[in-house]
């Protein structure tokens, strides 16, 4: 039944009980008379009632109300609206309820909203006996959150105002309680936190894909000022050598403070994780050092892929590509008229990184197949021959150039003949061009990278050597090859010299990534063992070619993915014949798995790894798992992050190779 608010309308009034006093006949008859004149006159009261029924249905069901069939033991009091509160009235109270409510919240939003931290509590300290001693002080201001990181509480809550902020502060910091002396401080809301740290990430983003995924969001609600425009390239050193006209100086200290960077969030990470920060990690907060210069800074490249591709004035062209394909996808959906958008292809002749010698071959190339009008590859049709040329030349043998062309699959599949004259035109004018070795790649038009593709020598032996610190290494078209070759050198002394290894000692070293086997045979002379891991077959060959070509008798290879063949191979190795084993480790750009590290830390005879790495982000994720503190999962001892080095073989761009030193007594 209706609850008693007060209400405009007056409220019917329950009349006291009249005393019975008695009369005289006379009196009797006049007060009869006096009654008989009051039910004739509540009659006509209630016939107006009646023409008013219609009126208001609520005024009727009050009239209706029987009080006989209130329940058994509930007093007859009359309620105000016994049948409930009338409709219209509910609606103005609601109104009204809701006006109140609209003002607190108003007068809460014009205030700023702080969020305090109340910290250094007893250990069992509650949030009722924190929300009581705030009541105690008078602060109307609940506790939120009650958080427990090792074992001591801290509280959360929000306070409204700074002067109500200051009071607060005031009085808490500092006040003993369960004897513990209290600390209050401003912080950072959770929330806000993480609302900044995904508006830095988007920032970061934005910076890595050119803008590209907010302006798509921002286009599809319609947002005209911030529909994505073309984004200019002056020349091609803006795609490949964004870093070109900064002085080389500026770069290093760019790089080092990029490398300082991701190894300060390594730190942090570490601080995060491990309840107590270990001796000797504390002092290493500061640990990289300076990038060591490249020994050539411009045309380094010994290897280069370009795409083949038209250009803006719609010809064809071979270099390098201004836009990113799901750029150029999104300009497809965006307007039509980019449908058919060709020109994501720039010429290489201005690029600072690229050889003489490749400009002048990609130069010829372009104008090849502009006069054959060739069939190109359209990226967004999937349609077309040719894809891509890759070069790779010798710097110790200048006669050496390796040409690949990689080709869509299936275009000629119908007919061999048009294939087989398109191959030979191909080779005509690459013998004209004095290369030694030309190979072709063909690959399904869908996929972008095929690591299974088996390369068809066209002409030559298919591969191309080079020197690095006084070793020959056999290059073949697929296999990794470090591209600056005379920073390799630096990068590869660097290794040896992190690694300690010398001809006395009864070391093995364990290359994990060896592609071509570079550093393992590069420390072959060192070391009584070297044992190479490659994920690819053809890699795995090379090695083997590799150390045979240097006369290196004490290699072996296995093909294999390192965190699956890792913990197998170190079970099976003879630990015991050698006094010291070192792991060198050179992952690819996208990083390696962590099961290789793990397996390595609980290899407790390998006291030193030295890491390599170009992408320094997943280098520090894979350091941690060797230098995390000992747990179920992290067997065997951690290792000492002891040097950090930068090593620039990529002058002019965004990149640069790492080397850290760890190590475990
Ligand atoms: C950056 S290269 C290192 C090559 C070599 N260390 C050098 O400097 O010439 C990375 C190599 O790791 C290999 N690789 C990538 N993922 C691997 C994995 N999970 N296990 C073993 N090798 C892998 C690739 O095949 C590639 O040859």
């Amino acid at each position: 039944m209706g609850t008693v608010f007060s209400s405009p309308k007056p409220e019917p009034k329950q009349q006291p009980k009249k005393k019975k006093i008695r009369h005289s006949p006379q009196k009797k008859s006049q007060t009869k008379k006096k009654e008989i004149q009051k039910v004739s006159q509540n009659q006509n009261q209630s016939q107006s009632q009646n023409q008013n029924q219609n009126q208001n249905q609520n005024q009727n069901r009050y009239q209706n109300y029987n009080h006989r069939n209130a329940p058994r033991g509930t007093t007859r009091k009359v309620p105000a609206y016994p049948l409930g509160i009338p409709k219209e009235m509910e609606m103005e109270i609601e109104k009204e309820k809701e006006k109140e409510t609209k003002t607190e919240t108003e007068k809460k939003e014009e205030l700023e909203e702080f969020h305090i931290r109340i910290s250094n509590l007893d250990t069992y300290a509650t949030r009722k006996q924190l929300n009581n001693l705030l009541r105690r002080f008078n602060f109307p201001f609940p506790i939120t959150q009650i958080t427990k990181n090792h074992k001591t509480p801290t509280g959360y809550c929000s306070v409204y105002g700074e002067k109500a902020r200051d009071l607060f502060l005031k009085s808490l910091t500092g006040y003993t309680f369960k004897k513990k002396q209290i600390q209050a401080r401003v912080c950072i809301s959770k929330f806000k936190h993480k609302e900044n740290q995904r508006k830095k990430r988007l920032e970061r983003e934005d910076i890595k894909r050119g803008d590209l995924k907010r302006k798509r969001t921002n286009q599809n609600e319609g947002n005209e000022e911030s529909k994505p425009k073309e984004t200019k390239i002056k020349s091609i050193n803006d795609i490949v050598a964004s870093l070109y006209e900064m002085p080389y100086d500026k770069q290093l200290y760019k790089k080092s403070r990029k490398l300082h960077q991701e190894w300060r969030s390594l730190f942090q990470e570490f601080k995060r994780t491990n309840e107590k920060l270990p001796e000797w990690w504390k002092d290493r907060h500061d640990i990289t050092q300076d990038v060591i210069k490249s020994p050539i800074l411009e045309n380094y490249r010994n290897k280069c892929e370009f795409t083949i591709g038209y250009n803006e004035e719609s010809k064809i062209e071979v270099g390098f590509q201004t836009h990113k394909l799901e750029e150029l996808m999104f300009n497809k959906r965006r307007n039509r008229r980019n449908q058919n958008r060709k020109s994501y292809v720039m010429g290489v002749s201005d690029c600072v990184i690229v050889t003489e010698k490749m400009k002048r071959l990609v130069k010829a190339f372009s104008e090849f197949l502009n006069e054959t009008n060739a069939s190109i590859f359209n990226k967004l049709t999937k349609d077309g021959f040719f894809r891509t040329l890759i070069v790779r030349e010798s710097f110790a043998f200048p006669d050496q150039v390796l040409v690949g062309i990689l080709v869509a699959k299936d275009h000629y599949q119908n007919d061999e003949d048009a294939k087989n004259k398109e191959l030979e035109k191909l080779i005509q004018f690459w013998k004209s061009q004095q290369i030694s070795t030309l190979v072709l790649l063909e690959m399904d038009k869908h996929q972008e990278v095929d690591t299974n593709c088996k390369p068809q020598i066209l002409f030559g032996d298919g591969f191309i050597h080079e020197k690095i610190l006084g070793f020959t290494f056999r290059i073949s078209t697929l296999s990794f090859f470090q591209t600056n070759t005379k920073a390799t050198e630096v990068l590869y002394s660097t290794v040896r010299e992190f690694a300690t290894l010398n001809k006395e000692s009864n070391t093995a070293v364990f290359d994990v990534c060896c592609g071509t086997g570079t550093i393992g045979i590069t420390c072959s002379s060192h070391a009584k063992k070297i044992v190479g891991i490659d994920m690819i077959k053809s890699a795995i060959e090379d090695s083997k070619i590799n150390a045979n070509l240097n006369n290196v008798q004490n290699a072996d290879y296995v093909c294999g993915k390192a965190e699956a063949v890792l913990p197998s191979i170190i079970n099976k190795f003879p630990i015991q014949e050698y006094t010291n084993i070192v792991a060198i480790v050179d992952p690819p750009r996208s990083g390696l798995h962590q099961t290789p590290c793990i397996a390595l830390r609980a290899c407790e005879k390998i006291k030193t790894i030295v890491y390599v790495s170009c992408n320094q982000n997943t280098m520090m994720k894979n350091i941690f798992w060797l230098t995390k503190k000992e747990s179920n999962r992290f067997v065997g001892k951690p290792f000492k992050v002891i040097k950090l080095v930068g090593i620039d073989t990529f002058p002019h761009t965004q990149h640069l190779e790492a080397v850290m030193l760890l190590k475990r007594d």
